[in-house]
């Protein structure tokens, strides 16, 4: 007798999570029992008559739901496919197929029907599809009983309401030709993973990572029980093809991926993080790094969920000004790291201390600090009068230069004294430490999330905490549209060499198309790095989801606005929508002020959040963020308030003497807009008063 192997499949998991939460409970009482033994009698394992496929089967739940059930008797294989009350499931069994496709070698499910019912006359002039020859319709995946069927499909909606009867990989690819994209570049992506050799073993094809995607086999008990408790949480079990490529590769250094907005970037270093740990030596760890301190915190969280304790205790989770911070104080470093409105302070102090004969602001010489100083480790004089200025749009003789520097002198004065440091000459220190002992802990990998805002010294220290270049050292996912901070890293330029280990991800899973268009269209014309010496179009790129196109509203004054913003809010609790799925996000805390003091005016309790804290869902409220702050989060519903003029792009950013530098400032401001509108999962808005901001 072949050894049983049990599959569950994403759909299995999409109709489970519609049940009652009573038969929810019998439904994972019965996976248990199955688990056990499907060929138990207590199972009642049954023929469907009519069924297409004669693989396909039921199983009882109990008086009222049915479960279906796809078996490969010869190899002892089981799948789990759907879950319903009795007649609906049978509707829905008697329709599929389950079958290895010939072409791609992954399972498939299928509806079978269409083909039979369909009359055979020929397909329109008009179809969609009429371009693409038949081969490349089966290489694409398309099952040879749906090639008449998808020929006839004439628009984007014909395919969209298909979408449940052709095989979620087939139809991925023909919503890639329908966005536009040249057939062979969609085989091309589709075929990432393709082995030559075809089976028609399911043991064998499950193991395929297109299979994967839809498929996931019940290794025990505890990991049914996990993958049961949580069955729309897709990203901890099925991985696209795409991803896993990255996850489950041994790279022989540094790798960089990139991606949009919503294609799995932290997903992907999750689970990358995860595989890692699964085949670590004793002692080894790893460290995965973020940017903001709030996303660490999530992600500690989301891993908990995906990893064994074995493998969580070797992954350690801190955004890397709190790893510096931390590090620093273990060495008995006895200085403060000070940000924003402090450094502002010393910035001016130290203008106002040094006597020197240029008139540059203190936004400038805190810009000339990062971009030249630190980025470069200029920190004598003669190092200052010899970097590199390219990227700097004012001009400096040597004779400012020295003057410049002068100012440079009484900052590192004063933090002196104050025991201050700025993060980036803090972060320069630590590689410093770490290089004259070098017997001291590293980590085995690294693995970096939102990379595009980490800066030249963040990387350096990186770099020496992974040690000299060696296997699966440090990987690195970002995406250079969403760069909000003033960072702009170079990664060949710290010692990091990524070529031939990049990879891009290019399916958006969480904004609807209609969104992610119009937030993409905010960049239009700006030219993106990939955070190495090379640009990003961000071309290839879609969702997976349609809906409504965003909303853009302009109001008379702020009253109309904040009137509109909760009637819309009623209007979406009584339609079932919950407030903790929906943010309001505004440019600036001091107006996020203002909307929650409105807000609970008019009765909704609001939540905000903040820096340092998970966006906790077990408590009430409509969220509010500032756009900042909600980088890397996501929500049902998002409405961008106060889209002002002189709010969107924000006055006090943009206004730089340094002409590169105000049109970086620009920049981020619009990436700013496209990070607030990307966190939408199915709807947007975005409104206005008294002038809209240019960028609408
Ligand atoms: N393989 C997958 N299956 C199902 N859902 C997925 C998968 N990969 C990602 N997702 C979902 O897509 C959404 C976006 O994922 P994630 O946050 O990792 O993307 P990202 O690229 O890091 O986004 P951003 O850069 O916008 O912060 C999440 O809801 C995640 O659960």
């Amino acid at each position: 007798m072949a050894q049983t192997t049990i599959a569950i499949s994403s759909d299995f998991l999409t109709a489970f999570s519609k049940l009652p939460r009573k038969a929810q409970g019998k439904v994972t009482e019965f996976m248990n029992k199955f688990r056990n033994n499907p060929r138990s009698s207590g199972i009642n394992f049954e023929k469907i008559h009519d069924a297409m496929d004669n693989k396909i089967h039921s199983v009882r739940i109990d008086d009222t739901y049915r479960g279906i059930v796809a078996r490969q008797k010869e190899t002892g294989v089981y799948l789990l496919l759907w879950v319903d009350h009795h007649d609906d499931a049978y509707d829905w069994a008697r329709r599929k197929k389950c079958e290895i496709n010939r072409h791609t070698g992954n399972v498939q499910v299928y509806d079978v029907e269409y083909s039979t019912v369909e009359e055979k006359k020929p397909a329109p002039e008009t179809g969609l599809f009429i371009h693409v020859k038949e081969n490349d319709l089966l290489e694409l995946g398309v099952p040879s009983e749906q090639i008449e069927m998808v020929k006839r499909i004439e628009t984007p909606e014909e395919l969209y309401d298909l979408a449940s009867k052709i095989p979620e990989d087939a139809f991925e690819g023909l919503e890639w030709i329908v966005n536009g994209f040249p057939v062979q570049e969609v085989i091309d992506l589709m075929s990432v993973e393709r082995k030559e050799e075809k089976t028609q073993d399911f043991t064998e094809a499950l193991q395929k990572p297109r299979s994967q995607k839809s498929f996931v086999i019940v290794e025990g008990e505890e990991e049914l029980r996990e993958i049961m408790a949580a069955p729309l949480e897709k990203w901890r079990v099925f991985l696209h093809p795409t991803q896993r490529a990255v996850v489950e590769r041994e790279f022989n250094g540094p790798a960089r991926v990139l991606g949009g907005a919503g294609t799995g970037k932290t997903v992907v270093a999750m689970h990358r993080a995860k595989w890692l740990a699964s085949q670590m030596k004793e002692k080894q760890k790893i460290l995965f790094t973020t940017f903001t301190a709030n996303l660490a915190d999530d992600i500690k969280n989301n891993l908990r969920s995906i990893c064994k304790p074995s493998e969580q205790k070797r992954i350690e989770v801190v955004h890397l000004d709190g790893w510096v911070t931390r590090f620093l104080r273990e060495q008995d470093y006895d200085y403060t790291i000070v940000y924003d409105d402090k450094l502002a302070e010393i910035w001016q102090e130290a203008i106002d201390t040094a006597v020197i004969d240029v008139d540059l602001s203190p936004e400038f010489f805190a810009e000339e600090w990062s971009k030249v100083v630190n980025a470069q480790e200029a920190y004598t004089k003669s190092q200052y009068l010899k970097a590199s200025r390219v990227g700097r749009g004012t001009r400096l003789d040597r004779k400012k230069r020295m003057e410049v520097w002068k100012v440079f002198e009484e900052y590192q004065n004063l933090m002196k004294e104050n025991r201050y440091r700025d993060i980036e000459t803090a972060m320069h220190e630590c590689r410093k430490i770490l290089e004259r002992t070098p017997e001291r802990m590293k980590y085995q990998s690294i693995i970096v999330d939102e990379g595009q805002d980490f800066g030249m010294p963040a990387y350096r220290l990186l770099r020496a905490l992974a040690g000299k270049e060696h296997q699966n050292d440090l990987f690195i996912v970002g995406d250079a549209h969403q760069r909000i901070y003033k960072n702009k890293p170079v990664l060949s330029r710290a010692g990091i060499n990524i070529r031939g280990r990049s990879s891009y991800l290019k399916i958006n899973y969480r904004t609807t198309e209609e969104i992610r268009k119009f937030a993409f269209g905010m960049l239009k014309g700006i030219e993106f790095d990939d955070l190495d010496e090379g640009n990003d179009d961000g071309r290839t790129y879609q969702s997976l989801t349609h809906g409504e196109l965003p909303v853009v509203k302009n109001f008379k004054d702020a009253r109309e606005e904040i009137d509109f913003l909760t009637s819309k809010l009623k209007e979406l609790t009584e339609s079932g929508v919950d407030l903790r799925n929906i943010c309001i996000v505004a440019r600036t805390h001091k107006l996020l002020k203002d909307y929650i003091g409105e807000l609970n005016n008019a009765g909704f309790r609001t939540y905000e959040i903040k820096r340092s804290k998970i966006d906790d869902r077990a408590l009430e409220g409509v969220r509010v963020a500032t756009m900042h702050r909600v980088k890397g989060l996501e929500f049902q519903q998002v409405f961008v308030v106060a889209a002002n003029n002189r709010i969107i792009p924000l006055t006090a950013a943009i206004d730089q003497e340094d002409p590169v530098a105000r049109e970086d400032a620009r920049t981020a401001e619009k990436c700013l807009l496209y990070v607030a509108l990307t966190r939408a999962q199915e709807a947007t808005y975005i409104t206005s008063y008294g002038t809209a901001s240019e960028f609408l």
